[in-house]
Order: C-alpha cells, then structure tokens, then sequence
C-alpha cells in the first residue's frame, strides 16, 4: 500500500518534474540560499541517495508537439498489452509442448506477470485515477452483485451511461450551469438523470428477460428514478476535486439501490 501511495505522489507529472528539478540540483551545484525571510524547514533526510530519477529526464526542448505525451502513452499501453500476451503464449507455448508442466507455468505467470506491471508503470506519465476507479468499480460490481441483483447493473448503468452521457451532453449544449456549481450544468445532469434512468431500466429489462430475476415494474421504476435522482445530485456537487466521480456515482447508486431492492 505504501509503495502505490508512492507511486501516484510521484507519478504526477508536476510532482516527477520538481524531484528530477532538485536531485538535479542537490547533484550539481549548491542550494541557492533562500531570502531570509523565508523560513522554510530544513528539507528531510532521506535514508538512501536516489541514483537517477525516474522516469528518466526527457529535455523539454525535445517536446515538440503537443502529440509527444499522447504517443508517449500509447507506445506505453501498446508495450503493457504485447508484454502481457507474449507472457501468456509463452508459457502456454512451453506446456503444450509438454517442456513444463502446467501447475509450473502458472505459477511462472503468477511470479511474473505481476512483477513485469509493476516493472511497466515508469514508462506510463501518470496514472490515469478515472479509468482505474472504473475499471475498480466494474470489478466490484461483479465480484459483488453478479447476474442475480439489480444493484449492481443500476450501479454500472449510472456510472457509465449516465455520468458518460452527463459530460457529452453537458459540455455541447451545457451553457446553463448550476447555481452551486460552475463546472456542471442543468444540460449534463438532467441528460444524466434521464440517461441513467433508461440504461438502467433497459438492463434491468435485459437481465429479467434472461431470467436472473423477477420485477414489478411500476415499483421498479420509481426505484430506479429514485436511484438515477439521488446519483444525478451527488455527480452534481462541486466534490470531483476531493473524490472522483466514478467512484461517487457508482456507489451512491449501489447505496440506494440496495435500500430499496434489498439485494
Ligand atoms: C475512460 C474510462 C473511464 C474514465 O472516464 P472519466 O470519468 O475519466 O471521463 C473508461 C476506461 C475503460 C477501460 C480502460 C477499459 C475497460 C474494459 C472493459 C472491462 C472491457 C469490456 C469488454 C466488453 C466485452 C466489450
Ligand atoms: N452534470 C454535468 C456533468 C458534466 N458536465 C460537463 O462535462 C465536463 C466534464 O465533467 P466532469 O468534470 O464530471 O468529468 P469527469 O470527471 O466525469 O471526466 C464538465 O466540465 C462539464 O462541461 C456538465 O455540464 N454537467
């Protein structure tokens, strides 16, 4: 746990900028001396020297397009993805041909492909915090509400649909921002409510249709309205500095959701 809370401080682009800025400096030449009046703490001693900084220091004269940090990501994301499927036909490769043996190869994976994502996050700029708590959340959902609650395709519904459609809508056509919130506006949270709504009902349609579970529709509806309402006023709230949206929304609605589907 500490060494990811490490990873995001220093993952920040501005924050990998200021430690390459003074280890660079701490390396070449002497502290200038601040103004007297400046007062600051003697700056802490680490227990290690950092050798180099990582990621290693990419000169800003030879940032010259606005596209450099995007293909710099991409070309990161495309060497994660072919790492990890070389690892897997590898190892698949080697039990098929009986060189060793299956339980052996997992484990191989198990050891590996662990240590080679952590290995992979220095060639990343930052952590991208939206798609990770996306991704978190689609995961909990399915560990916790699998196939046979309402909760969990709400939540997800929410989430995606309707905090997804919110931000479409709302930056197109969003010129009427709420009186509590500059950044949001009645566009993106009433598309939110009704998008959220519907693409959480039609899921719930998908799923009963399947068989997983039985509903009485009109009680289902005011459920959900009152699901898709409550999600729609917490996404609203000027909070996203302090807690990303992916994770409010999601769990509001798993909230609610549970308090009045009971499961
Ligand atoms: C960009 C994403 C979320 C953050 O949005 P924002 O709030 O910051 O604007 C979405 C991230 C998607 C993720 C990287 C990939 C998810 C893959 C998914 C589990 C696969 C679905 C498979 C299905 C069969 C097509
Ligand atoms: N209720 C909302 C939500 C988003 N939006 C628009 O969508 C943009 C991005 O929304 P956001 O800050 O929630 O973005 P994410 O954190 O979801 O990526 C906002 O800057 C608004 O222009 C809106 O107008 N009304």
């Amino acid at each position: 746990m500490a060494l990811l809370s490490c990873t995001l401080t220093l993952s920040h682009s501005s924050l990998r900028r200021h430690v390459h800025e003074y280890t660079t400096t701490i390396h070449l030449s002497p502290p200038p001396s601040p103004p007297p009046h400046w007062n600051l703490p003697n700056p802490p001693v680490l227990p290690f020297r950092r050798l180099v900084s990582f990621p290693p220091y990419i000169p800003r004269s030879s940032l010259i397009s606005a596209t450099a940090p995007l293909l710099q990501d991409a070309g990161a994301t495309a060497t994660v993805l072919a790492g990890a499927y070389s690892l897997v036909r590898t190892f698949d490769t080697l039990t098929q041909r009986n060189l060793i043996q299956q339980s052996l190869s997992r484990k191989l994976v198990h050891i590996l492909s662990g240590l080679l994502f952590a290995a992979c996050w220095p060639i990343f700029r930052e952590l991208l915090r939206g798609p990770l708590y996306y991704v978190l959340i689609l995961i909990l959902c399915a560990l916790v509400f699998w196939r046979e609650s309402p909760t969990g395709v709400i939540s997800l519904a929410m989430m995606c649909g309707g905090d997804g459609v919110a931000d479409i809508i709302g930056r197109r056509f969003g010129s009427s921002k709420l009186p509590y919130n500059q950044h949001k506006s009645w566009a993106g949270s009433i598309s939110m409510f009704i998008c959220g709504f519907l693409i959480s009902i039609g899921m719930l349609f998908y799923y009963s249709a399947l068989g997983y579970f039985q509903l009485d529709w009109t009680w289902t509806i005011q459920r959900v309205a009152l699901v898709a309402l409550v999600a729609t006023v917490v996404e609203s709230l000027p909070i996203t500095e302090v807690v990303d949206d992916n994770i409010t929304v999601p769990l509001v609605s798993m909230v609610v959701s549970m308090l009045s589907f009971g499961y």
